[in-house]
């Protein structure tokens, strides 16, 4: 008895040296983040210099530019909105510097010249659908755009993602019209069909976009709408988190209908179509996909946190390879933590009977899952099957798979990377960066044939409770917010300029 006291106090004070000596030499304490470039000796753009670009985001959050289905939108207020921006930038209309070219109809594509042909472009994208919204459920309208005394700009598409669109352009038109001349060529680029898919607008862009690229080899990077600046701290972490997607989750939605006998309202069977529906619907939620962790770049993310947290959480981040089980536990716990981990199912359609009294022959409902770099669509696709175990009811694709994308590098040498994170911290500074997977679908998937780089991040800080507008109700936008983001394209442009910089041993130098 003894000895096995003494065997279990040994493997008890090794384990706890190896916890705490990994704590406290593999990840040195780092001073505050902050970006290894000196702030450009440049204007930062003001809105309360210039009023007109709050104006000029309001005249755009007001024409409704929503996509319904695959191939079906709100076509002439698309119309609208192209010539809303044409008039609302008259110095990027009529630079000679810049093309513009109108793709399948309502997508956008500007190019901007660079006057040196050796450096390969980069390209700024974003989308100018939106989702439907239903008014009755919003505070105001969710197409007339209102500022709010508490600094917000509410209107449908202030997240999701006009303020990418209007930012891109007021930077871009603001540079311009200081006589700014980039070295390096970039495109602007905007679908108008993101939110279904972007079968129309981004894939048709890609096309025309692949046999310029030929050019010049791949571009330099992409950056596209995706993840954001966390206001929520992780615990022990005393600064905002900066996620910069550098993978996109995959895309799948199945259509599983359930037959059932017609008759009487008044005189049930003890099952009927929707009744067999529900309960394999019900099942979905209850047995969630298998959790991941560490198996994607979040390994990155906690070493990264390792370095800049306070004791005993250092402990715990530093150990990720032993704590696993309760981060994941407790990831698991909150929505968005839970998408970063695991695949996830959400029943968003379900369609059954046509009269009260009348019991339908049939009901349908769609899963739509979004698919961990860890699985594939056909390996979901088996685990519904196995999950309604039911031949009767019948499953078929409902969108096309989009398999989960390839990895983007984030090494400290990697360019576009470095670029998007040292620009973010000329902005936000005191930002832990770190690289991460976005957990919803971007218009940069058809752009993964342009270059091995794409980046899914916009410049904006939210908590985490403000997850819930993107799609949800009261979307909204501090103006705050909207200047900073102004900003980091501005930044951002000036930076992709520079010749590839050797960022590590900058840093190191400079902090
Ligand atoms: C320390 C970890 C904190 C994690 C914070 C995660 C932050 C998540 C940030 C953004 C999520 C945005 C989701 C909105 C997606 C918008 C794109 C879209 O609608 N695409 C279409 C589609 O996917 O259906
Ligand atoms: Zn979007
Ligand atoms: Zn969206």
């Amino acid at each position: 008895m003894a000895s096995l006291l003494g065997l279990v106090s040994l493997v008890t004070v090794s384990l706890v040296s190896v916890l705490v000596f990994r704590a406290a030499f593999l990840y040195k304490p780092l001073p505050a983040p902050k970006s290894c470039i000196n702030m450009h000796n440049h204007d930062n753009i003001s809105l309360s210099q210039d009023p007109q670009i709050l104006k000029r985001f309001i005249g755009a959050l007001n024409i409704p530019t929503i996509s319904y289905k695959v191939h079906t939108y709100d076509a002439p207020e698309m119309t609208k909105f192209i010539e809303y921006i044409e008039k609302s930038y008259p110095a990027i209309h009529g630079s000679p510097l810049i093309t513009r070219e109108i793709v399948a109809n309502y997508s956008l594509l500007y190019t901007v010249k660079g006057s040196d042909p050796k450096l390969r472009p980069y390209m700024l994208t974003s989308h100018i659908d939106v989702v439907p919204a239903v008014k009755e459920l919003w505070d105001s309208n969710p197409f007339k755009a209102v500022i709010k005394d508490d600094g917000y700009i509410y209107a449908r598409g202030t997240m999701d993602a006009k303020h990418l669109v209007m930012a891109i352009f007021e930077a871009t038109e603001f540079m311009i019209k200081k006589g700014f001349k980039p070295r390096r060529t970039y495109y602007m680029a905007f679908g108008h069909d993101e939110e279904v898919l972007g079968l129309d607008g981004a894939q048709e862009i890609a096309k025309i976009l692949k046999v310029r690229t030929k050019t010049y080899d791949k571009m330099e990077y992409v950056i596209d709408e995706g993840l954001v600046i966390s206001e929520t701290k992780f615990p022990g972490l005393p600064y905002n988190i900066g996620l910069i997607g550098v993978a996109e989750k995959g895309y799948l939605s199945v259509k599983v209908t359930a037959t059932g006998a017609v008759g009487h309202g008044s005189m049930p069977p003890p099952m009927t179509a929707i009744a067999k529906l529900s309960t394999v619907l019900s099942r979905f939620h209850a047995n969630v996909m298998p959790s991941f962790l560490g198996e994607g770049v979040e390994r990155e993310m906690f070493e990264i946190f390792a370095a800049y947290a306070s004791w005993p959480y250092k402990l715990i981040y530093s150990n990720f390879w032993f704590f696993k089980p309760i981060i994941s536990y407790v990831m698991s716990n909150n929505p968005t933590l839970n998408a970063l981990v695991r695949s996830t199912t959400a029943v968003t359609m379900v369609h059954g009977g046509t009269k009260e009294n009348v019991l339908p022959d049939s009901a349908w409902a769609i899963l739509n899952h979004r698919i961990h770099q860890a699985q594939s669509g056909k390996e979901l696709m088996e685990l519904d099957r196995q999950l309604i175990n039911d031949d009767t009811i019948t499953m078929e694709l409902s969108s096309p798979i989009n398999e989960p994308g390839p990895v983007s590098p984030y090494c400290d040498d990697c360019s576009g990377y470095q670029t998007i994170k040292h620009s973010l911290l000329q902005v936000f500074p005191d930002t832990v960066v770190v690289p991460s997977i976005f957990l919803a679908a971007t218009d940069s998937k058809w752009y993964t044939n342009l270059t091995d780089s794409i980046y899914r991040f916009s410049a904006i800080s939210v908590e985490l409770e403000e997850m819930k507008c993107f799609h949800g109700h009261n979307e909204r936008l501090s103006v705050k917010n909207y200047e900073k983001l102004i900003n980091f394209y501005h930044h951002l442009i000036i930076n992709s300029d520079e010749p590839i910089l050797n960022y590590k041993s900058k840093q190191h130098d400079e902090l």
